[in-house]
C-alpha cells in the first residue's frame, strides 16, 4: 500500500481536486439505459475516473454476500492502514523544533478509533478547532502556534470539503434510490456529475449503498425529487467514510489536544508537513478504494455473466433453443419413418351382431407384429404395415402413435389422418371414439391446445372447420345453414373456418359438428356414415423472439365405407349414396396411385375429396392412412382390397411430388419460416438423394420382389427366386 510520489501525484486528491458545487438541484428523471451504457468497461470506468456506475441490475443475495466480504476486507485494510497512519503521524510528530519523540507518540499507541458507529460531525469538529486555536493564540503568539494556526486553516477547509462530498453523496444515494425504485438504471448526467463529485471511497460506499438499496429499498411509486430516503447504516459495520473520519478525527484530536495532561508540552507543526501528512492520508485511501472499487466491480460484472440467465431476454433465447431441440427430436422421429406417408392397420373386434359365429380369417403375424396375416382359401397371406393394431388395442395406445403429427402440423406441416375401410370396419370409432373412450380427433385437439399452451414464445391462432362431403357436395357442418359450398371457393371462404379460443371452444364446435354428420342404418353398420368427415384444423404461430411465422394444417378425415351394395342391403337415395361414395374413394386411391407411380397429372379434381385434400398430399406434407379391417371371414374380400391397396400405400415416396397449391407466405413476414423450413427439409431432401443413390442398386430387386400382393406364397417364391440367381 505505499504509494510512489509518481502515483501519489497522479491519484491527485479526488476529493479535493473536484471541487464540488453541490446545489441542490431538482432531481432529474431518471431514464432507462442505453446499450452505450451496458457496454461499458471496466477499462471505461477507469478512463472516467469512476464517473459511471454499472446498468441497473437485481443485486441478487450472492452479490451482496460478496459485496459485504469485500466491505469487510477494506475495513480490515483500513484499521492495518490505521496502524500504518499512525506510524505516519508520529514520524510527522517527531519532527518538532526540539527534533526528539513527544507525547503524541504514546497517544498513537493506543487505538485511536474503535467506534463504528461514530457519526462525523464537521460543525462540531470545526467548532472545536477554532476555540482550541482561539485559546492557543490568547495564550501565546510563539511561532509553533502560528503554525499551529495555519493547520487549523488547512483542517476546516478540509471538513468543509468532506462536508460537501458528504452532501453530494447523500444527494447521489438518494438519486440511486429513488432510481432503483423506478428500476432503471442512473444514467442522468445530474447522477454522474454527483458521483464525479464523491470521492473514491465515497463512491466505493454510495456504490455499496446503492446495492443495498436496490434490494431493501420499498418499491413505491418514484416522485421527483424523492430525497426523503433515511441514510439507513446498515450492519455491515464500519464504512469507509467513518473510518476516514475516524482518521482524521484522531489526528485532529491528536493534533489540538485540549487535554492537559495527555498533551504535556508544546508542539510544532510544520504547515508543509501537515500537509504531506494530509496528502498521504488521502491518497492512501483514494488509491486504495479505488482499486477496491473496481475489483469489486469487475467481480460482479463477472457474476453478472454468469447470471445471465436472468435476463429474460437471455431466458428467452435458450427457451427458444429447447423448442428447437424438441422440434428436431420430434421431427427425427417422423425421419424415421420411411417416407412421409404411414399406414397403420387396425383390426377391430369382432361384432356378433353382424359378423354372427363368423370365424376370424385376419391375425397378426406372431414372427412380425407389423405384418397382418389373411387366411384366404388355405392360405396366410401377409401384408406389411407401419404398424398393426390389434383388436385389443385401446384407443389411447393408438393415440401414442398419432400425436408427434399433431406437432408436426404445429411446427407448420400439413398433416392428414385419414381412416379408411369397408362400411362398420370401425373408422368413427377410430376418429371419433366414444364419449367414454374418445378417439384421435378429441385427443388431437387436447393435445394441439396442451402443446401450444406450453409453448410460452409463440403466440398461436387455432381455426376450425369442419366439412362433409355428402354426395359429391361440401357442407360446413359448423354453419347454421349447412350452406353448400364449392370446392374452388373453399381456400377464400374464410366464414367456414372458426377462431377457436380455448380447448373448451373447440370441443364444443367439434360436437356441433358431429351432431350435423348424416348417417343411416345399414346391414352392415346401424349408424353408418354416409359421407366423408373432414374435421380441419389451422395452427398459424408467430414466434415473439424470432418473429417466424408458421401455418399448418391437420386434417382429420373419416371416410365414408367402401360398400358393396348387395351386402349392405342398400337401395334408393342410400344406394344413390353408396354410388358417390364409392366413386370419390376410387378417385382417393387413383390420386395416391398417381402419386406413387409419380405421374405428370394427378387427378386431383376429380373429386371433391381429394381437390380439398390437394395441398396436403404429397410435398412435405405428413399423410397417416389408417386401414380399418373387419377380423370377420365374411367381409373377406373387402378386407382384401383394403390391404392390398394399404400395401401399395406402404412402398411410396409421397415426398417427392410437387406440390400445387401450396400456399404461398408472404416472404417479408415469413424470413424466419424459411430458415426453419430450410432447416427441417434438410433431412428430407437428404433422404431423397440418398433414395437416389441407392435406386439403381435396388432398380432390379424392386422388379423382382413387387409381389401381386393378394398372394403371399407368391411373393415369397419371387424373392427366393431372386435370391437364388
Ligand atoms: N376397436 C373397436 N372396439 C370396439 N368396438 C368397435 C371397434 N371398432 C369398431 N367398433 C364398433 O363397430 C361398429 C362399427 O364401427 P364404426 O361405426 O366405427 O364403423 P365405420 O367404419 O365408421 O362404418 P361406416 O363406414 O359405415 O360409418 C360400431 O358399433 C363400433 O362401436
Amino acid at each position: 500500500m505505499e504509494q510512489s510520489s509518481e502515483t501519489v501525484t497522479s491519484k491527485k486528491r479526488l476529493a479535493f481536486n473536484q471541487s464540488t458545487s453541490s446545489k441542490p438541484s431538482k432531481v432529474p428523471r431518471l431514464v432507462t439505459p442505453t446499450n452505450s451504457d451496458m457496454n461499458k468497461t471496466k477499462n471505461d470506468v477507469k478512463n472516467l475516473g469512476l464517473s459511471t456506475i454499472p446498468r441497473s441490475q437485481k443485486i441478487t443475495d450472492d452479490i451482496k454476500t460478496d459485496f459485504s466480504e469485500t466491505i469487510n476486507e477494506i475495513q480490515y485494510i483500513f484499521i492495518e492502514g490505521q496502524k500504518k497512519l499512525n506510524k505516519l503521524l508520529n514520524e510527522v510528530l517527531q519532527v518538532d523544533d526540539r527534533g526528539t519523540p513527544n507525547s503524541a507518540t504514546q497517544t498513537s499507541d493506543k487505538p485511536l478509533n474503535g467506534d463504528a458507529n461514530m457519526q462525523y460531525s464537521p460543525v462540531q469538529s470545526d467548532l472545536k478547532t477554532t476555540e482550541v486555536a482561539n485559546t492557543e493564540s490568547e495564550g501565546d503568539n510563539s511561532p509553533i502556534l502560528t503554525s499551529l494556526d495555519a493547520t487549523f486553516q488547512i483542517l476546516p477547509e478540509y471538513e468543509d470539503k468532506i462536508c460537501q462530498t458528504e452532501l453530494t453523496y447523500e444527494r447521489c444515494r438518494c438519486l440511486a434510490v429513488s432510481g432503483y425504485k423506478d428500476k432503471v438504471c442512473q444514467t442522468e448526467p445530474e447522477f454522474q456529475n454527483c458521483f464525479n463529485d464523491l470521492s473514491a471511497h465515497n463512491r466505493a460506499n454510495a456504490y455499496y449503498q446503492i446495492c443495498l438499496n436496490s434490494e431493501t429499498s420499498p418499491r413505491t411509486s418514484s416522485e421527483e425529487g424523492d430525497l426523503e430516503s433515511p441514510r439507513t447504516e446498515t450492519n455491515h459495520g464500519m464504512l469507509p467514510h467513518c473510518i476516514l473520519e475516524s482518521n482524521l478525527n484522531s489526528v485532529q484530536s491528536s493534533l489540538t489536544c485540549t487535554n492537559e495532561n495527555a498533551c504535556s508540552g508544546s508542539r510544532k507543526l510544520p504547515p508543509e508537513l501537515f500537509s504531506r501528512f494530509l496528502n498521504h492520508l488521502e491518497d492512501y485511501l483514494a488509491s486504495f478504494c479505488t482499486e477496491q472499487f473496481l475489483q469489486t466491480w469487475d467481480g460482479m460484472e463477472q457474476q453478472n455473466m454468469a447470471r445471465k440467465h436472468h435476463n429474460p431476454e437471455a431466458e428467452l433465447i435458450s427457451r427458444y433453443k429447447q423448442e428447437m431441440a424438441l422440434r428436431r427430436k420430434y421431427h427425427n422421429q417422423l425421419m424415421k419413418i420411411k417416407g412421409n406417408i404411414r399406414v397403420f392397420c387396425r383390426i377391430r373386434p369382432l361384432d356378433p351382431n353382424i359378423e354372427g359365429t363368423n370365424e376370424d380369417c385376419v391375425y397378426i403375424s406372431p414372427d412380425n407384429k407389423d405384418v397382418v396375416l389373411v387366411k384366404h382359401r388355405k392360405k396366410l397371406l401377409n401384408f406389411e404395415m407401419s404398424l398393426v393394431f390389434p383388436q385389443d388395442c385401446t384407443q389411447s395406445q393408438l393415440f401414442e402413435e398419432v400425436e408427434s403429427l399433431i406437432t408436426s402440423c404445429i411446427d407448420g406441416f400439413n398433416v392428414c389422418i385419414v381412416a379408411y375401410g369397408q362400411t362398420g370396419s370401425g373408422k368413427t370409432y377410430t376418429m371419433e371414439g366414444t364419449l367414454t373412450d374418445p378417439g384421435i380427433n378429441p385427443r388431437a385437439l387436447n393435445e394441439l391446445f396442451n402443446e401450444i399452451s406450453a409453448k410460452h414464445d409463440w403466440i398461436y391462432s387455432v381455426y376450425v372447420s369442419m366439412l362433409e362431403i355428402y354426395n359429391e357436395q361440401i357442407r360446413d357442418l359448423l354453419s347454421i345453414e349447412q350452406s353448400k359450398l364449392e370446392v374452388w371457393n373453399i381456400e377464400g371462404q374464410n366464414s367456414i373456418r372458426q377462431k377457436a379460443n380455448s380447448l373448451l371452444e373447440v370441443n364444443e364446435m367439434y360436437l356441433r359438428g358431429k351432431k350435423n354428420r348424416v348417417t343411416a342404418p345399414t346391414n352392415m353398420n346401424s349408424a353408418s356414415s354416409r359421407s366423408h368427415t373432414l374435421l380441419l384444423v389451422e395452427v398459424e404461430g408467430q414466434n415473439v423472439i424470432t418473429n417466424t411465422r408458421t401455418k399448418g394444417k391437420l386434417y382429420l378425415i373419416d371416410l365414408a365405407g367402401s360398400e358393396n351394395v348387395v351386402k349392405s342391403g342398400v337401395d334408393g337415395q342410400q344406394l344413390k349414396e353408396a354410388g358417390f361414395i364409392n366413386k370419390s374413394l376410387s378417385t382417393f386411391c387413383d390420386v395416391l396411385n398417381a402419386i406413387i407411380m409419380k405421374k405428370p397429372h394427378i387427378p386431383f379434381r376429380n373429386s371433391k375429396l381429394t381437390h380439398l385434400l390437394q395441398d396436403s398430399l404429397g410435398g412435405n406434407s405428413k399423410t397417416l392412412l389408417i386401414t380399418q379391417v373387419s377380423p370377420s371371414m365374411l367381409h373377406l374380400t373387402e378386407t382384401l382390397r383394403t390391404l392390398q391397396f394399404a400395401q401399395r400405400l406402404q412402398s411410396m415416396q409421397i415426398g417427392d411430388t410437387p406440390i400445387r397449391s401450396r400456399e404461398k407466405v408472404n416472404n417479408t413476414e415469413n424470413n424466419g419460416m424459411e430458415n426453419e423450413t430450410t432447416e427441417l427439409k434438410t433431412p428430407n431432401a437428404e433422404r431423397s438423394r440418398e433414395s437416389g443413390q441407392l435406386q439403381p442398386r435396388f432398380a432390379s430387386l424392386h422388379t423382382v420382389s413387387t409381389p401381386r400382393v393378394s398372394n403371399g406364397k407368391f411373393k415369397k417364391r419371387n424373392i427366393a427366386k431372386q435370391y437364388r440367381q
